[in-house]
């Protein structure tokens, strides 16, 4: 299975992105945290701050949108040439559309399911993504510790991705490290979301490479 690392730049230093994304030129994607203290209480930055993002770095933008009316923002966000886009189950009023507009635009669409969000309503939905996000903290702050509780939803993310054969990535957010980042394998992620493990490092770029060997050392 592929591992994949993406630091998100919610720990970066904020007054120079630039040299941020530069720091994490191994990085698989860069993880981009777009909040609008509406749908969770805190506010980072919007559509001109990823389309500047865009122009500054070669590594593909993972973007996960944390705020409301994705249905209306997201296709823009897409637009900008993001690699994939996310956007959270409760938010959206027409998942299915939405992803499928997200798609034809050139994105990978995915979906991202809270600690507390019931996975049943969403197993269905699995060919209409190409990744989904389980959030192991709450959304809304970098910094928190791993939620283990999230892990069943994973593991039964996990058998229903390989059941259906679909390429589907399986994308862990929130309280990733080097201590954390083996069980979130073990129950089937791929793609791991990490910011402070990354960014609280001297040397980010040597913090990707520990957490990606650890990923792959404990791979589904
Ligand atoms: O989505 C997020 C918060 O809502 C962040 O991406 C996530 O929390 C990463 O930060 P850390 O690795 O520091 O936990």
């Amino acid at each position: 299975m592929t591992t994949r690392i993406n630091p998100s730049i919610l720990a970066a230093d904020f007054a120079n992105f630039e040299r941020e994304l530069g720091r994490i030129a191994n990085a698989d994607l860069a993880h981009i945290d777009v909040m609008d203290n509406h749908f969770v209480p805190n506010l980072t930055f919007g559509l001109a701050m990823v389309e500047r993002l865009q122009q500054v770095t070669p590594i593909p933008l993972d973007l996960h949108l944390m705020i409301d009316d994705p249905d209306r923002w997201a296709p823009i966000y897409a637009e900008t040439g993001a690699y994939s886009v996310t956007f959270h189950a409760e938010a959206a009023a027409e998942p299915v559309a939405l992803a499928r507009r997200l798609r034809e635009i050139g994105a990978r669409a995915g979906i991202a399911l809270k600690p507390g969000t019931d996975l049943d309503a969403y197993l269905e939905l699995l060919p209409e993504f190409d990744q989904i996000l389980v959030m192991t903290v709450e959304p809304g702050f970098g910094g928190q510790s791993f939620m283990p509780a999230t892990m069943p939803k994973l593991r039964r993310l996990r058998e229903a991705v390989d059941a259906s054969g679909l390429d589907v990535w399986l994308q862990v957010d929130g309280g990733i490290a080097a201590d954390t980042i083996a069980i979130a394998a073990e129950a089937g992620a791929d793609t791991f979301v990490a910011g402070s493990a990354v960014y609280g490092g001297e040397v980010p770029a040597d913090r990707i490479e520990e957490l990606r060997a650890l990923a792959a050392a404990h791979a589904h």
